[in-house]
């Protein structure tokens, strides 16, 4: 285990409450319409944003124009030593006073601004890292058999997601349609009728790989720049029908939801824990036990409607980061700038701490009370936000912001499909 920084941040000089998460002990990076009507990158300070893309142009000692294109695209790509001067720079700008003249200009009241998909998504992978979550959904998907099947403890497992569907917090998700079996053995065409949630973690890839290159357990620093939060919605009832062979299809492609900020990993430094014993001993390349390996105690909140359903915490994720990237490489598959990988559904021991409403309701066999009445699946209108904070440096907490997300009824079916009902069943 790497030791924990303890030296306390610098206070900014831009007023914000003290236990503010998005101190400078955090400044995660996004993307947000700027006055010109343009994207812009900015940086989270207290309740303002520092247009970084203005700031970076007037006033840092380089002609390397990283963030003109109001994307974090070309910073990912600029790697570790790039990401450490940025940020280097960044808490000398809000933290030293002398700098209050030049940069104050370049705050933005953050309610003001509209936030957007922070880098362009390029490949997106989903891992299954929780030993919780995926013992629940064996018990409930593959009743009889047992929870965890018989590759869950040997390798990472998870599926490859649709790049084009993931949107920003704040983009409406629309029911998605599609084919059910219900329990009759009737099959059906309609809208989704079970619409779920996953509560993630994100992870964000910088520097690419070739081809036939693997990432070994020790290079995910070399790699991955940050963290964010993530919705991966999915619809349970299209999922169960279609998921046998080839894994989730249609009931997970729908709509992925990430949070506006990315986190440097360098603000997760004192968030780092120690991963939870392995047994059976992973294979070499997925084998941590002789490196500093790390998971992350960051304490997520699931909220619907307003009222907290449920508090997961990331520490007691079997598989870490690490070893998801390692796995994701290890047949030479190249990483993309931008690659988004997430953990899976986060769901600890207990009840109230599950990651989706299947674990929460028990495959609605034990609905919830909401504002709105009760729940098993969501209806239309509700509304999810998943928030997170991490240990900081001295006592600080490190924000890692919302994802936010509302559910939309489906546009009616096209035309050319006749009468809907005897295909569409019912809500
Ligand atoms: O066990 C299954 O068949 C399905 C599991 C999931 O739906 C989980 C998934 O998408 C991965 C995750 O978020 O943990
Ligand atoms: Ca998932
Ligand atoms: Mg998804």
């Amino acid at each position: 285990m790497p030791t924990r920084p303890t030296t306390r941040p610098s206070r900014s000089w831009v007023p914000m409450r003290p236990d503010h998460p998005f101190g400078p002990q955090t400044l995660p990076y996004g993307s947000f319409t700027g006055p010109d009507s343009l994207p812009h990158v900015g940086v989270a300070i207290g309740d303002h944003i520092l247009d970084v893309t203005v700031a970076w142009r007037m006033l840092a000692v380089t002609d390397e124009d990283l963030f003109a294109a109001g994307s974090l695209d070309r910073f990912l790509a600029a790697g570790p030593a790039t990401w450490s001067h940025v940020r280097t720079a960044l808490i000398e700008w809000l933290c030293d006073a002398s700098y209050r003249e030049s940069v104050s200009p370049f705050l933005l009241p953050a309610h003001d601004v509209s936030m957007l998909l922070p880098f362009t998504v390029a490949d997106y992978a989903d891992f299954y890292a929780s030993e919780h979550h995926a013992a629940n959904l064996g018990r409930m998907f593959r009743p009889g058999s047992k929870p965890l099947t018989p590759n869950w403890k040997h390798m990472p497992i998870g599926y490859h997601g649709r790049a084009g569907t993931v949107v920003v917090s704040g983009t409406p998700v629309i029911r998605p349609r599609g084919q059910r079996r219900s329990a009759a053995g009737d099959v059906t065409v309609g809208p989704s009728l079970r619409l779920d949630i996953e509560a993630e973690l994100g992870f964000v890839v910088g520097v690419p790989t070739a081809m036939g290159e693997t990432v070994a357990l020790d290079d995910f620093d070399s790699h991955v720049f940050g963290v964010c939060l993530v919705n991966d919605w999915s619809a349970r009832d299209l999922q169960a029908w279609e998921y046998v062979p080839l894994g989730p299809f249609l009931g997970k492609s729908f709509a992925t939801s990430v949070s506006p900020w990315v986190v440097p990993l360098s603000a997760l430094r004192s968030a780092r824990v120690a991963p939870p014993p392995r047994d059976p001993k992973p294979v070499p390349y997925l084998d941590d036990s002789q490196e500093a390996a790390w998971g992350l105690d960051v304490r997520l909140e699931v909220a619907l409607n307003g009222t907290t359903i449920s508090e997961p915490g990331f520490a007691q994720m079997y598989w870490t980061a690490a070893q998801q990237l390692a796995h994701m490489t290890v047949n030479g598959a190249r990483l993309r700038t931008g690659d988004l990988f997430a953990s899976g559904t986060i769901s600890g021991p207990t009840k109230d701490s599950r990651g989706s409403l299947i674990e929460l309701t028990w495959n609605g066999l034990e609905p919830l009370t909401v504002p709105g009445g009760r729940r098993t699946f969501l209806e239309d209108g509700d509304e999810v936000v998943i928030t997170a904070t991490a240990p900081g440096p001295a006592g600080t907490r490190v924000g890692l912001g919302e994802v936010r997300g509302t559910v939309l009824p489906p546009p009616a079916p096209p035309a050319r499909s006749g009468a809907p009902s005897a295909h569409e069943g019912t809500r």
